[in-house]
């Protein structure tokens, strides 16, 4: 995994077929996706039960770029080896997981991982400012985390603060929740190039018919990238 700055669109499984989750993630690639991004919910830190190591790894052969694993659940440390050998490229935990942050994320990076730290919308940057030289990538949510399909709460301001924080480091600024044509162009001003986005990419297609998908992918990209025009 290169690092670069250019926007990059995630699409989240949260809103593919459950059933169908090889497919959709060819599908997405297929049609422009970048990375894919997959949401692992435990019923305990957010108020949601998605799936585990075991989904991901039968995902993993699917997906010919990066799988990048945004992990809702608590405690983390015990499941780290698990998502590891599933193939996770990019491993995020929640600063508001546990008290442990610090040595979670050398857990990530020891077993071979990206390291990602993510923000809940209460939570200020200033949470992550001791972390960022063990950062691969910061998630800025932009809703409370544990469903899909929410209305974006505007954070800005948190994301300017962790550019500046970030400084020329080699760290990916990743925003998840209410992306669209609409909100990316904010996000991507203020210094995000990772954009997640679950149904503002997976309404109107399926995979017999996948053409939507790239439309709403071109869509968000185009958006983002207008800010630099
Ligand atoms: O982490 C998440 C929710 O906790 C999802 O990644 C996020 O909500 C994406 O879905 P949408 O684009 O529909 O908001
Ligand atoms: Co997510």
């Amino acid at each position: 995994m290169t690092f670069d700055r250019s926007i990059k669109i995630a699409p989240s499984i949260l809103a593919a077929d459950f059933a169908n989750f090889g497919a959709e993630c060819a599908a997405v690639e297929a049609q422009g996706a970048d990375w894919i991004h997959v949401d692992v919910m435990d019923g305990h830190f957010v108020p949601n039960i998605t799936f585990g190591p075991a989904t991901c790894a039968a995902i993993r052969p699917h997906i010919t770029g990066v799988m990048d694993v945004h992990l809702m659940i608590a405690p983390v440390d015990p499941y780290i080896d698990a998502f590891a050998q599933a193939g996770a490229d990019v491993l995020t935990a929640h600063v508001e997981a546990g008290p442990h942050i610090h040595r979670t994320l050398q857990a990530i990076r020891g077993a071979g991982m990206k390291a990602g730290v993510a923000l809940n919308p209460g939570t200020p940057a200033s949470a992550v400012a001791e972390l960022m030289d063990m950062v691969d990538l910061v998630c800025v949510m932009t809703v409370n985390p544990g469903f899909g399909g929410q209305k974006f709460i505007d954070m800005t301001a948190k994301i300017s603060a962790l550019r500046d924080m970030i400084g020329d480091r080699p760290v990916h600024i990743e925003i998840d929740g209410g992306v669209d044509p609409t909100t990316a162009p904010l996000v991507a001003k203020a210094g995000a190039d990772v954009l997640v986005a679950g149904s503002a990419v997976f309404r109107g297609g399926s995979v017999q018919n996948p053409d939507p998908y790239g439309e709403n992918i071109r869509n968000i990209r185009a958006a983002a990238e207008g800010v630099w025009t």
